[in-house]
């Protein structure tokens, strides 16, 4: 009997712990699984690809549940920003400043001469070396001191504003404000106007197209750019960015290709799209005259079989000086220059360039470049020039 109680007693804590025990180990096991998975996204999720990353212990044995993935919704591809540069008006007006302190130099170095206590011979052959100095031009040079040493004689004053005033009409007629220095940018009915851009390499002159693009734009009118400068692949790319940030269409096509070919059809493309203005950057190896003047013309023939060619812009850099002027008496020979553009004025206290390209080439200066920057072209005046030498407010 004793026995019996025993064995039954030795059974029921056996039950209670084996009972106990299973009630015990499936809590465990669900402990973990509760726990919801961790999905962190990459920078960036909300795009297409992007990835989930599961914390390591769940990786390894857990059981992890990820949640339903979000339909992939692929990103818009970025409009481009089309610009609205400002207008031309103004512009060297604006830029002034830049002027003023680049022909500092010139101007200021004129008027203390002139204010001095005496006015010698040798203060006129100084003024007339500062006049060579800022590339005047001998001729010129010779010119202006003599025009003043006249008007100052007749006028016999010594008034620093009064001579400020004699300098300023002696220089301003040298850069003759009478000549027509209009950019023929716009259309004739349905023909867009040509423009073609010629000069040396690094003058500047892909960037000037890009800038003169702005300034048609600017002042409302619609532009095509053509990359005929086939010879450097990168100008054509510098070229797109800039149709790009204005909203023009440029025509390039392959290095090497034919510089003539892609000037026809940036003109038949002109045409078909209804622009006012079509822009031609051209590449004019200057490496003989034959091979520029045959590059050139036959860019210019192809494009009049399409629409007149409006203006030939010579660019030229106004810190090379003499070179540069002899670059532009060879594209003078080679092609009927119609305008001048002189680029990086900022960067030289040689603005008598201006009074001596005139003179050599009989060709007005239209445009100056006073800057890297993409409005920091503006239509050449000759009023604002001079008052900028001579810092006249
Ligand atoms: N400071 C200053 N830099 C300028 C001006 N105009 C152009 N540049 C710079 O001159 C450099 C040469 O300009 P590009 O337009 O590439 O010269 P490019 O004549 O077209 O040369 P290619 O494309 O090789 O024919 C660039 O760094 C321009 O930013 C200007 O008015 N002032």
């Amino acid at each position: 009997m004793d026995y019996t109680i025993v064995v039954i007693a030795i059974f029921v804590v056996a039950l209670v712990a084996v009972g106990g025990a299973l009630l015990v180990i499936p809590r465990r096991q669900v402990g973990p699984a509760e726990k919801k998975p961790e999905v962190e996204r990459s920078e960036g999720s909300s795009g297409a690809g992007a990835t989930a990353v599961l914390e390591p212990e769940e990786a390894e044995g857990g059981t992890a549940v990820a949640e339903p993935e979000a339909p992939v919704v692929p990103a818009p591809p970025p409009v481009p920003q089309i610009e609205l540069p400002p207008p031309s008006a103004g512009r060297l007006v604006r830029l002034r400043a830049r002027l003023a302190q680049s022909q500092n130099v010139f101007g200021r170095g004129l008027l203390n001469l002139l204010a001095g206590d005496k006015l010698d011979e040798d203060t006129w052959e100084e003024i007339e070396e500062i006049l060579i100095t800022a590339d005047v031009g001998v001729t010129s040079a010779t010119q202006i001191t003599e025009g003043l040493r006249t008007r100052v004689r007749v006028m016999g004053t010594r008034d620093a504003d009064e001579v400020r005033k004699l300098l300023r009409a002696e220089l301003l007629a040298h850069i003759n404000p009478d000549l027509d220095r209009t950019v023929r940018t716009e259309p004739h009915g349905e023909r867009p106007a040509v423009i073609l851009m010629v000069g040396v390499n690094g003058v500047g002159k892909t960037t000037t197209a890009g800038k003169l693009a702005r300034v048609v734009v600017g002042d409302g009118g619609s532009v095509l750019l053509g990359a005929a400068d086939t010879f450097r692949a990168a100008a054509a790319e510098q070229l797109q960015t800039w149709g790009e940030r204005v909203g023009a269409t440029v025509v390039r096509k392959e290095e090497g290709a034919d510089p003539a070919s892609v000037a026809f059809d940036a003109v038949a493309k002109g045409l078909e799209e209804g622009v006012g203005t079509v822009i031609i950057d051209t590449a004019g190896r200057l490496h003989t005259k034959t091979g520029l003047m045959d590059e050139l013309g036959k860019v210019k023939r192809v494009v009049e079989k399409k629409s007149q060619v409006d203006e030939v812009l010579l660019v030229l850099d106004a810190t090379t000086g003499q070179n540069g002027l002899r670059q532009a008496r060879v594209f003078a020979e080679v092609v009927n220059v119609t305008g001048i553009v002189l680029t990086k004025m900022d960067g030289t206290a040689k603005g008598g360039i201006i009074i001596q390209v005139q003179r050599e080439l009989g060709v007005p200066v239209k445009l100056v470049g006073l800057g890297e920057g993409p409005d920091d072209l503006a239509p050449f005046d000759p009023e604002a020039f001079v008052d900028a030498i001579l810092e006249t407010p």
